[in-house]
């Protein structure tokens, strides 16, 4: 802990000497280090080190500046390195993201010798990232699109490895720098920390800056002084069911666009010659100060950053659809899904809608159709039956229920608070109970033996973020399956027309009529 300190301390002196400040003054004459607006801090439920307010900040204020000769990029790390340099000008065909994580491996392998050592002694020493799973901790996503999506990510680490290890042979790279877990660190690293930069598309590395912890945007947008005057603050929650999913639609689709990928809240800024940070929001004297680096789904948040939210409205699910869904509208199919809070996406309903127009009533009812609109009492009934239908079937496909997992989650918990003894772990039921054995099996832990081992750690907490994640998944639908159902109580109770709804399907009357 001290040496942590100690090097932390370090660090601060070695940024404040490369010109990095919090100063809310923009001018570089002025500038006089760090401490006035911000402090690392640690925050065990919000993404662990942090940084907090060093006095209350109001939202738009300058709070942090970090010179282009402090930040961290491939060209910068060439510069000084000739050797790597030659090697990479032999070996044509690496990404710039290749090139960074060999020049990330050889600055590590220089020890104290390198100028980035104070920053690079701040860097996790391991990562929750996707491509660090193992295949325990996959299969415990459930969800097949996940696993896959998982395994093509570790795939495609172990190839661009592979093609790097010969300009890391040719600088007689450390043995150790060289394996491909040293190589996923370095991938992780880069993931998970670059900030976006205008001239190389592999980003770069900004000390102090990569200390922002992540909140979503549009989350938390208003500040202490600001929850009065923030009326539309909640556009995200607007009752009308067409209304509030065209807008969501399009402000995600937009901020997607936008942030791709990378931070928002801060940018490099050519005039200063820095990369600078601005407040999102009003904060309080301690409080800590986020940053939003795009728009992630839970998933996407566990591939590039290693967390989930257990509030994300950015999460989504995406439910098999038949290709005659897909051809009969205009709607990509990245936009027909389930919102985290189960209503289905403004283009999943209004594909749905066609689909269930007659071929021969569709020109005429185009406009409703691609407007959002209902287009009868019937359609909407028979689309509210399909989702529910679809939703049913994926929750009981999947080998554990929501109780279950919560019960599982506990058990987990138990086994990461190192204080309580096995024995107090609930008995389970069969469906999560055999998954938990084959885990304490798999480590020895039945005995205690390995418990504090640092590997084991990081499997529990994988294993555990894997199993948040199908949680939330299943949440989603389940709340997908109650959204439909009201809807179509909503649309039996109100027909004043008196026409008869469609039947729906026995497996889900019981549903609606609970
Ligand atoms: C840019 S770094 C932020 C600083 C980081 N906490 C540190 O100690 O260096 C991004 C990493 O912080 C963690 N993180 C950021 N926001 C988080 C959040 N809201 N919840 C949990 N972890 C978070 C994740 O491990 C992520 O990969």
């Amino acid at each position: 802990m001290d040496e942590e300190l100690g090097s932390l301390e370090s660090f601060l002196k070695w940024a404040t000497q490369l010109g990095i400040s919090d100063s809310s003054s923009s001018s570089s004459s002025s500038s006089c280090g760090l401490g006035h607006s911000l402090s690392v801090s640690y925050f065990p439920d919000a993404g662990g080190r942090g940084l907090a307010a060093a006095r209350d900040l109001r939202k738009g204020e300058l709070i942090l500046r970090v010179p282009k000769s402090a930040l961290m990029t491939k060209d910068s790390l060439l510069e000084k390195d000739r050797k790597l340099s030659d090697a990479i000008k032999r070996h044509h065909g690496l990404s710039s993201t290749q090139m960074l994580t060999i020049c990330l491996l050889a600055e590590m392998g220089k020890g104290r010798r390198s100028f980035w050592y104070p920053y690079l002694m701040q860097l996790p020493r391991s990562y929750e990232t996707l491509g660090s799973f193992g295949p325990f901790e996959l299969k415990a996503f459930q969800v097949d699109d996940a696993i896959w999506i998982a395994e093509e990510t570790v795939s495609k680490a172990v190839s661009q490895w592979r093609e790097s290890i010969a300009v890391m042979e040719d600088i007689m790279l450390k043995t150790q720098l060289m394996t491909f877990k040293a190589w996923l660190w370095a991938s992780a690293t880069i993931s998970s920390r670059t900030l976006h930069i205008p001239w190389d598309d592999a980003g770069c590395l900004c000390p102090m800056g990569d200390f922002f912890n992540y909140t979503a945007p549009g989350e938390d947008l208003y500040g202490f002084d600001d929850l009065e005057s923030c009326g539309n603050a909640s556009s995200f929650q607007v009752s009308s069911l067409e209304n509030q999913d065209v807008k969501e639609d399009f402000i995600l689709d937009e901020e997607c666009y936008e942030g791709e990928g990378r931070l928002t809240d801060g940018g490099y800024e050519e005039i200063l010659a820095a990369y600078c940070f601005y407040a999102r929001k009003n904060y309080r004297k301690g409080e800590q100060v986020l940053l939003s680096y795009g728009t992630y789904t839970n998933l996407e948040l566990l591939e590039h950053y290693g967390f989930l939210l257990s509030e994300n409205q950015n999460d989504k699910v995406f439910i098999p659809l038949g290709p005659d869904i897909f051809v009969s509208g205009k709607w990509p199919a990245n936009s027909l899904f389930i919102h985290q809070n189960g209503r289905p996406s403004f283009a999943l309903l209004s594909a749905l809608r066609l689909w269930f127009t007659p071929a021969n009533q569709r020109k005429g009812l185009a406009r409703l159709l691609y407007s959002g609109s209902q287009v009868s009492r019937q359609n909407e009934v028979a689309v509210m039956d399909w989702i529910m239908t679809n939703c049913c079937t994926i929750l009981e496909s999947l080998p554990s229920s929501i109780e279950e997992d919560i019960l599982l989650l506990q058990a987990i918990a138990k086994v990461q608070d190192l204080q309580s003894s096995l024995g107090e772990v609930k008995k389970l039921p069969s469906s999560v109970a055999n998954e938990f054995d084959n885990f304490m099996g798999s480590y020895y832990l039945h005995n205690g033996q390995a418990k504090s081992c640092r590997k084991v750690k990081r499997s529990i907490q994988k294993w555990k973020l894997a199993v948040q994640w199908r949680l939330r998944y299943k949440k989603i639908l389940a709340d997908c399956i109650s959204f439909c159902t009201l809807t179509i109580q909503r649309l039996n109770c109100y027909n004043p027309s008196g026409d008869k709804a469609p039947k729906l399907s026995q497996q889900l009357e019981s549903k609606v009529s609970k």
